[in-house]
């Protein structure tokens, strides 16, 4: 589904910064994969050069066997902060509509996909509301039934839930799960949150300190029905907790694998 390339990001300006120095990596079809790194290690920048937003200086991202230059049509992105991406003129519907609108889907197929899509977020007794009314849990929903509606082979998610409280966020973990399962759908999910990627993910990519590099990969062996309570308090995920979390501190450390 997606192959990153030998994936290199300069940022030029008056100081030039070497965001990523060579990322390689692969996503199978309907894969839900987390990428954990320290802060600054370029998830962002990597996750916006696979959704076209910006060029690499070199190496590639290739989606469906075709090279990405610009934001691919089978690809949806939720970001942090709901709170700018969502507009505040519209209501919760007008805002799950509108990338539908955009490519052009018709009137009574909209409604469907703008319906299903709030029953499966829990909000749809509130698409007559705008997005400043609902709490952050609520908007950040909104954004997730956005991405959803808009049915995407391929989901990107930036830290999506970094900004909720701890029960909303549990809520939203297996509301992103649920969804997964459902619809098959490919999930690159990046988080700073060690225990939410092992949680969440079949395999986690760990990432070195800038320039950035893959640490390693840890495959996430626990069963697929996931729950707060006893995933949580499963050994095997006390040990993999351990695992990504000595690799991290030690991308922190400057730590990089052998060339
Ligand atoms: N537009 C930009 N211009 C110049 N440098 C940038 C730009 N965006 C990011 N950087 C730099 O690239 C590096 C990686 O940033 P990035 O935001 O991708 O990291 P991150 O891993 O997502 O960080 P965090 O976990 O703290 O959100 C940082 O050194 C950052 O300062």
């Amino acid at each position: 589904m997606l192959e990153v390339r030998g994936l290199r990001k300069v940022y030029e300006g008056a100081r030039s910064v070497e965001a990523v120095r060579d990322l390689t990596f692969a996503v199978g079809k309907g894969e839900l994969v987390c990428i954990v790194g320290p802060s600054g290690a370029g998830k962002t920048t990597l996750l916006k050069c696979v959704a076209g937003l910006l060029g690499c200086t070199s190496g590639s991202v290739v989606l469906e066997g075709e090279t990405v230059t610009g934001p691919p049509p089978g690809m949806a992105v939720v970001f942090q902060e709901y709170g700018r991406s969502l507009f505040p003129w519209m209501t919760v519907w007008q805002n799950v509509e509108r990338p539908l609108k955009e490519k052009r889907v018709p009137k009574a197929e909209r409604r469907r996909l703008v319906s299903e899509a709030l029953e499966a977020v829990g909000l749809a007794d509130v698409h007559h509301s705008h997005p400043w009314q609902l709490s952050g849990g609520m908007q950040q929903r909104v954004a997730i039934a956005r991405a959803v509606a808009y049915e995407p082979h391929i989901l990107l998610m930036d830290e999506p839930f970094a900004a909720v409280d701890a029960q909303t966020r549990a809520d939203l973990e297996d509301l992103v799960r649920a969804l997964w399962q459902r619809l098959g759908v490919t999930v690159l999910f990046v988080t700073h949150d060690i225990d939410e990627s092992i949680y969440l993910g079949q395999r986690v990519i760990v990432l070195s300190n800038a320039p950035t590099v893959v640490l390693e990969e840890v495959a996430v062996d626990l069963p697929g029905e996931r729950d707060q309570l006893a995933t949580r308090s499963d050994p095997r995920f006390a040990e993999l907790r351990a695992r990504v979390y000595t690799l991290v501190q030690r991308a922190k450390e400057g730590h990089r694998p052998p060339e």
